[in-house]
């Protein structure tokens, strides 16, 4: 059983949790993982080439820049990044698919949904830090996310 992110809190009450609400778009509720991250505007061909690399249990961590303008992923990138093993999905964005999306079981927070395709141009940033929601994901960082929020730690809690 992962640890809650309350329980988390309770026990670093200084851990940096973020702001922002999101949706749950996927079956899976609960993920923890290392860090990964992509930042783009608009664009989403960085997303997709990402994810379809092999995971390791990462989570990644999409700065959209909180544009609900065009998605971001959908469902052939969400199933692409659930069989090359990543953990879950953090979207400061939109997606797409979202009937086919609550099927999977696969952790994807989103800002909500947009039928508008991204553009495929391939522009952004691939394992910078972001920052949404009041905090910074940097990239080897380690993040739970589960029904109350998402917090962040350096190195996962030993317990
Ligand atoms: O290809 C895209 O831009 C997003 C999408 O629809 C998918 O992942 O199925």
């Amino acid at each position: 059983m992962p640890i809650a992110t309350a329980d988390l809190i309770d026990a670093v009450p200084d851990a940096p949790s973020c702001d922002t609400q999101f949706v749950h778009y996927g079956r899976k509720l609960k993920m923890e993982g290392r860090i990964r991250t992509v930042r783009v505007s608009g664009d989403n061909a960085l997303v997709k080439q990402t994810l379809a690399t092999p995971g390791a249990g990462a989570i990644l961590v999409v700065d959209g820049g909180g544009s609900l303008h065009s998605a971001l992923v959908g469902d052939l990138i969400a199933t692409s990044a659930l069989e090359n093993g990543w953990g879950g999905l953090v979207i400061y964005g939109a997606v797409r698919d979202t009937a086919i999306l609550q099927t999977l079981y696969f952790g994807i927070k989103a800002l909500g949904s947009n039928p508008r395709k991204s553009a495929k141009s391939g522009a952004g940033d691939v394992d910078v830090p972001v920052g949404f929601g009041g905090i910074t994901f940097t990239p080897g960082h380690y993040l739970y996310s589960d029904e109350d929020g998402i917090v962040v730690l350096p190195e996962p809690l030993e317990i």
